[in-house]
């Protein structure tokens, strides 16, 4: 039987969506039955060998969908890699902020069920969705910084995830 993987995303405007097709994708393509699911649709992980699960950060801190699921005591069993998108314009270019892009009870919570790791991806605004402060911040930022996305960096990480679970 081939190896089931989840992969489930918290997000308030999609982008962490993408980034999460992205991976299923990649996973996919390696011979991974996979699932790709907003956190708060996911009912349960027991049917699961592999779970990745990713947020978008929002003030330091992952939406409420995916803290919840990264509570799940299930969770613990499986296999788990987290990631979370959030850098945009300089921040993203320096690295600069790291409490502010890698929330550390995430991290800390990941070490306590034996994550494999917590990795960061840029994020992606747009000036033209949301609220008045998302839009102020998206309109902040240079226009070639509001996508900081990298789809070779997030191909790679799927296939790192890939080669780790290999039958
Ligand atoms: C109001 C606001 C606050 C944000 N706060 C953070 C933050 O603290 N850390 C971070 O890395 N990114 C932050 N971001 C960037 C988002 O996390 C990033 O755009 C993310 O990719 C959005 O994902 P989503 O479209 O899936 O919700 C913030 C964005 C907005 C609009």
């Amino acid at each position: 039987m081939s190896t089931r993987v989840l992969v489930a995303y918290g997000t308030k405007f999609g982008a962490t969506g993408q980034i999460a097709a992205a991976i299923g994708d990649g996973l996919a393509q390696s011979g991974f039955e996979v699932d790709v699911l907003r956190a708060g649709q996911v009912r349960g992980v027991e049917d699961y060998d592999v779970v990745v699960l990713g947020s978008a950060v929002y003030l330091g801190r992952w939406v409420p969908e995916a803290r919840r699921l990264l509570e799940r005591r299930e969770l613990a069993g499986r296999d788990v890699w987290l990631f979370s998108s959030g850098p945009v314009g300089e921040q993203a270019r320096s690295g600069a902020g790291e409490n502010w892009t890698r929330p550390q009870r995430i991290t800390r919570r990941g070490e306590r069920i034996g994550a494999h790791e917590h990795v960061v991806f840029g994020g992606a605004v747009s000036d033209r969705s949301g609220g008045f402060l998302r839009r102020r911040m998206a309109q902040s930022i240079d226009p070639a910084s509001r996508d900081m996305r990298d789809w070779d960096e997030i191909a790679a990480w799927a296939r790192k995830i890939a080669t780790t679970h290999a039958a």
